[in-house]
């Protein structure tokens, strides 16, 4: 299936800050992640891919059109959660949906149907026709993501979309997201800076730090690329010693072993080759092995290990 967003070279430079330095990145259809900390340059992606920005230099296409020459066509096929609080307080969360579904097309009639289906969606059906002012930020965030989908977008935008929530708020509102996209076939990009809610619902993850692209893929790819191998070893009676033998033969064998108990850590990518050498340290030591397999990297992971890459390959002259 063809890509939703693709970029090539992708510049934004604002006076004084160069937020995106040069991107090269696709994203798939299915619910992907927009990752980093804050001024990593998620919202300026987002706003170059609805038209809002126009790009320093390089290039973008999403669904196919070019942002900056098709923003109004384009920002009427696509759905947008904005990061800001932007819900006037005076007015009922209905009419609001409502509103926003016409203004992208819909006949009126359409627009007042799909308005209630969207807040039911989001659990706010019973709430709908309160004043949006007098709703928690929970129930805002969920405002602001039944506008989005209302319109019947095939592709949803959500910045921070559980900015402000609490943990089990979060958790709702992620669970919507993904029956957005399981149970509506809508593609989903949002953008968060907590990696371990991106870990937990994305298909696909884009990772930004201060500009550039620090990792994509799957999260399956990220999570097994480089992540090494555990292995967990018996303490044997008559073998004492055997953990501290595996330990030894591997980190001469020019490994990065950590040890926490009978559990190691090595290091590397987790092909054949290195299979082989932790069977072949076990066995040599005579150790007796409970359970051995791919060390699964966390998004923290990607982003310790590939910024400090970045960084280390920044100093060296490297083009990282
Ligand atoms: N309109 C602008 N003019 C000048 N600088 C800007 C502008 N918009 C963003 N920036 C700068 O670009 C960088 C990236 O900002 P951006 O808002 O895209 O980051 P972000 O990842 O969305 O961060 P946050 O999570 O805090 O929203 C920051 O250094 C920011 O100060």
């Amino acid at each position: 299936m063809s890509a939703i967003i693709e970029t090539r070279g992708l510049v934004m430079q604002f006076p004084s800050t160069r937020a995106l330095d040069g991107l090269d990145l696709v994203v798939p259809p299915g619910v992907t992640g927009l990752v980093g900390a804050n001024g990593a340059g998620k919202t300026t992606l987002i706003s170059l891919v609805l038209g809002l920005l126009k790009p320093t230099s390089g290039a973008i296409e999403v669904l196919g059109l070019d942002p900056a020459t098709d923003g109004p066509r384009l920002r009427a096929m696509i759905g947008y959660g904005p990061e800001r609080n932007v819900l006037p307080d005076d007015m009922r969360a209905y009419d609001f949906v409502r509103h926003f579904a016409e203004v992208k097309g819909l006949p009126r009639d359409e627009a007042r149907s799909r308005s209630s289906d969207s807040l039911y969606l989001v659990g706010l059906g019973e709430e709908r026709f309160r004043a949006l002012g007098t709703m928690s930020t929970g129930q805002r965030q969920r405002v602001k993501l039944a506008q989005a989908i209302a319109a019947d977008p095939s592709f949803v935008v959500l910045d921070e979309p559980t900015d402000g929530l609490d943990p089990m708020q979060r958790d709702e509102m992620l669970n919507i997201i993904v029956e957005v996209n399981r149970k509506f076939g809508i593609d989903v990009m949002l953008s968060s800076h907590v990696l371990e809610e991106v870990e937990r619902i994305c298909d696909h993850v884009i990772a930004l730090d201060a500009g550039k692209l620090v990792a994509q893929g799957t999260m399956g790819d990220l999570a097994g690329a480089s992540g090494g191998v555990e292995v967990e070893l018996v303490e044997l009676d008559d073998r004492p010693g055997s953990v501290d033998d595996v330990v030894e033969r591997l980190t001469e064998a020019g490994l990065t072993v950590q040890r926490a108990l009978t559990t190691l850590t090595v290091g590397g990518r987790p092909d054949d080759e290195l299979f082989d050498q932790v069977t072949v340290a076990i066995a040599a030591a005579e150790a007796r092995v409970k359970r051995l397999g791919v060390r699964r990297r966390t998004l923290d992971d990607v982003f310790t290990d590939d910024v400090v890459t970045a960084e280390y390959a920044g100093r060296v002259g490297g083009d990282a």
